[in-house]
């Protein structure tokens, strides 16, 4: 019991000091003489994000800042993502401008992404997306994808605020959990002795995540019954979409044997959509 109290005031005063150490800075603070914060975009697992001006450049940009609470686990990730970053060139992507320590703190500056993430277009704009609109939307999202694969790279967070939609141009961000093909995913960031290395980075794992962001596109236009008998029901049930839809959607979420490539999925999605 006593312990238990003692866990629990140790949690929080740990709680209190990351919110103190992770306290955003202030708008018109400038960092390494260069990069002055208009606004704080949010706070990830692992890093600070702000919408900067460029002060050479005079162009809008995105700073993230390593979260000092995560220490050299913080620091691995955001060098990790600029080591990824650095290796994409696409126009749908994120585009990295830069890396720096300040003050000791480890920074990465990008491209600034305008437009609106699919999960806003949804939950606020209250969107919705037909099953050929969907379809379409990730057919597009696909030609990304395949390119990150290409370069031998998966992901690994494909969702629904990572995809952003500026007029009719879909960007893809947010590549700090990406990884190489094959390269063992660490599930525990704790100390060395505790990591633990259970699976590795497949083309598989973006292919699940594809089909969950379908779900949450074609969900956009669900209207529940709110019946009793209906409220255990899945997708599969809950949705009216077509048969090849469906069986799209059931070798994606690995229900069916999974595609073994991007490209069985694509010509899945093209027969569909142009047939
Ligand atoms: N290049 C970018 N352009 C526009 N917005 C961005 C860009 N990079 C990140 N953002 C936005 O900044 C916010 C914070 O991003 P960040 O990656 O730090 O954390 P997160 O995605 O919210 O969380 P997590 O990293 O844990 O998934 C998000 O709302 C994201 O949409």
């Amino acid at each position: 019991m006593r312990k238990n109290l003692i866990m629990s005031l140790f949690e929080y005063l740990k709680g209190v000091y990351e919110a103190w150490i992770d306290y955003p800075q202030r708008e018109g603070a400038v960092i390494a003489n260069k990069y002055r914060i208009q606004r704080f975009l949010g706070i990830g697992s692992y890093g600070l994000t702000y919408i900067c001006l460029d002060a050479d450049s005079g162009q809008e940009v995105v700073l993230k800042q390593a979260k000092p609470s995560k220490g050299a686990v913080g620091r691995d990730l955001l060098y990790r993502e600029i080591n990824v970053l650095e290796r994409l060139r696409h126009p749908s992507i994120q585009k990295y401008l830069a890396s720096f320590e300040y003050k000791n703190k480890l920074y990465m500056v990008t491209e600034h992404v305008k437009g609106q993430t699919v999960e806003d277009l949804i939950f606020e704009r209250g969107a919705v997306f037909s099953e050929k609109e969907a379809l379409r939307f990730v057919r597009r999202l696909m030609e990304i994808l395949s390119y990150v694969h290409e370069q031998g790279f998966v992901h690994l967070d494909i969702r629904i605020p990572n995809v952003i939609l500026d007029g009719d141009q879909i960007h893809l961000i947010d590549f700090g959990l990406a990884r190489r093909l094959g390269e063992p995913i660490r599930t525990d960031f704790g100390s060395d002795e505790k990591t633990t290395l259970s699976r590795t980075a497949e083309v598989s794992n973006d292919l699940y995540a594809v089909g969950h962001f379908i779900l949450f596109m074609l969900y956009s236009g669900y209207e529940s019954s709110n019946s009793e008998s209906e409220s255990n029901l899945g997708w599969e049930d809950e949705l009216n979409i077509s048969p090849m839809t469906k069986h799209m959607l059931r070798k994606l979420l690995q229900i069916d044997p999974p595609y073994r490539n991007t490209q069985q999925f694509v010509r899945d999605l093209d027969l569909w959509l142009y047939q």
